[in-house]
C-alpha cells in the first residue's frame, strides 16, 4: 500500500447516485402506509441510496473504528483525567469492556481499535498498531506534529477503514479515545471556521471552573503562536490537532470513495469530518450525524456541516458510543426500503 492512497481515494469521491435515490423515494411512496408518515426515516432511506448507489441499501453489518491517540497538551491541564487513561481504555477496548463495546456488541458490528498515536506501547490483544508517533507535542510550545506525521495520520485511517470494507462493513462508525483532544478539536474547530474560541471549547471530560479558564486561554494561545491557515487543513491538523483527528478523517475519506455511509459519533468525530470535507469537499455528501454531544463547539460543527443529529441524550462520552446507539434507527430506515410491503402486494387501499 502507498503512503498517499488517502490522496487517490479523495480524488475519487463520486457525486450522489440521484438514479438509486429517485427510485428508493418512488418505492417509499408504495409503502403501506399514508404519505410521507414515516418522516424523517422517508428522507434517510433516499439518502442511503443515494450514496450507495443501491435503491434498496443495507448497512449491517455496520463496522466501528476506535482510533486512540495521546495530546501533548494534555500536560498543560486542560483535562479532568490523566494521560495514561488513554492507553488504560485501550486496554479496556481490547477486553471488551468500555461502552463502544457493549453498545457495538448490541448492533452487531465489527470493531478495531487502532493505536495511532498513545503515547506509551500497549500490549493488548487485538489492537492495530499503527502508530504514527508516541502522542503529539503541546501545541501551546511547538507544532503538535509535523506536516508530514499528520499525512500519516490520514493515510493510517484510510487504511484501516479499507481492511474494514474488506471484512464486509457496509456502514462506517469512526470513534476516539485521546485524553486532551476535546482541546484540539476545538482549536482545529476555531482555525477552520475562524470562530473565537470561548463559544467552542467546553468542559470535555467535565473540567471545574478554573481549568475551563485555563483551556479557553492554551486554545487562543497556541493559535496566535502558530496561526494556522483556515484554507490549509493539512496546516490546522499540523499546527493544533491530533493523530486520532487526523486518522477519522482519513477513514471518512475512504468511506466516501468506497460510497459507504459515515455516521458520526460525538464533537471530536465531527471535527474530524469537517477536516475531511475541506480535504474532499465531496465526502460531505456521505456523512450523517449520529448524535449531538454536550460539547458546546458540537453545535457549530454540526451546522457548518449543515448536519442535523439524529438523538439528542446528553451523551459526552466519545469513543463512537452515540453512533451506536443511534445506529438503529438508520437500520430501521433501510429496513423499511427492504421489506415493507406495498399497497400492491398487500392489496391495501390506496388514496
Ligand atoms: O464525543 C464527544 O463529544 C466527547 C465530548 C467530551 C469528551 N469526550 C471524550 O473524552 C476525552 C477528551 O476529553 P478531554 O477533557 O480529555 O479533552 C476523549 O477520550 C473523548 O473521547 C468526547
Ligand atoms: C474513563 C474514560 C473513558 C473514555 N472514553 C472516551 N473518553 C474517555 C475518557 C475517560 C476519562
Amino acid at each position: 500500500m502507498s503512503h498517499a492512497d488517502w490522496k487517490k481515494g479523495r480524488d475519487a469521491v463520486q457525486p450522489l447516485d440521484t438514479k438509486a435515490a429517485a427510485r428508493a423515494s418512488a418505492h417509499v411512496d408504495q409503502l403501506t402506509k399514508p404519505l410521507g408518515s414515516l418522516g424523517r426515516l422517508e428522507k434517510l432511506a433516499v439518502q442511503l441510496a443515494a450514496i450507495t448507489g443501491e435503491p434498496a441499501p443495507a448497512v449491517a453489518p455496520p463496522g466501528i473504528l476506535v482510533f486512540a491517540a495521546d495530546h501533548g497538551v494534555a500536560s498543560e491541564g486542560v483535562s479532568a483525567y490523566p494521560q495514561e487513561v488513554t492507553a488504560q481504555m485501550v486496554a479496556n477496548f481490547a477486553h471488551g469492556g468500555a461502552a463502544i463495546n457493549v453498545f457495538g456488541r448490541q448492533i452487531g458490528a465489527l470493531l478495531h481499535v487502532v493505536d495511532v498515536g498513545v503515547a506509551t506501547d500497549v500490549d493488548a490483544p487485538g489492537v492495530w498498531s499503527k502508530k504514527v508517533r508516541y502522542g503529539t507535542a503541546s501545541m501551546l510550545r511547538k507544532w503538535a506534529m509535523s506536516r508530514e506525521e499528520a499525512e500519516q495520520s490520514l493515510q493510517v485511517g484510510y487504511e484501516s477503514a479499507e481492511a474494514l470494507f474488506a471484512e464486509g462493513a457496509k456502514l462506517l462508525i469512526v470513534g476516539e479515545m485521546g485524553i486532551g483532544n476535546t482541546t484540539a478539536s476545538s482549536a482545529m474547530l476555531a482555525a477552520l471556521t475562524e470562530t473565537e474560541p470561548d463559544q467552542l471549547v467546553g468542559r470535555g471530560t467535565g473540567v471545574c471552573d478554573e481549568k475551563w479558564e485555563r483551556k479557553k486561554a492554551v486554545v487562543k494561545e497556541a493559535l496566535a503562536l502558530h496561526q494556522p491557515n483556515p484554507a490549509d487543513p493539512l496546516d490546522v491538523l499540523a499546527k493544533v490537532g491530533g493523530l486520532e483527528i487526523g486518522a477519522m478523517a482519513g477513514a471518512i475519506i475512504c468511506a466516501a470513495a468506497r460510497r459507504v455511509p459515515v455516521l458520526l459519533d460525538g464533537f471530536i468525530s465531527t471535527v474530524a469530518a469537517l477536516l475531511a470535507v475541506r480535504l474532499c469537499p465531496a465526502a460531505a455528501d456521505y456523512l450523517l450525524a449520529g448524535h449531538r454531544s454536550q460539547e458546546p463547539g458540537h453545535a457549530h460543527v454540526l451546522a457548518t456541516l449543515g448536519q442535523e443529529p439524529l438523538i439528542d441524550l446528553g451523551l459526552r462520552l466519545g469513543e463512537g458510543s452515540g453512533a451506536a446507539v443511534a445506529f438503529p434507527i438508520v437500520e430501521s430506515a433501510t429496513r423499511m426500503l427492504r421489506e415493507m410491503a406495498t399497497f400492491a402486494s398487500a392489496g391495501v387501499s390506496n388514496r
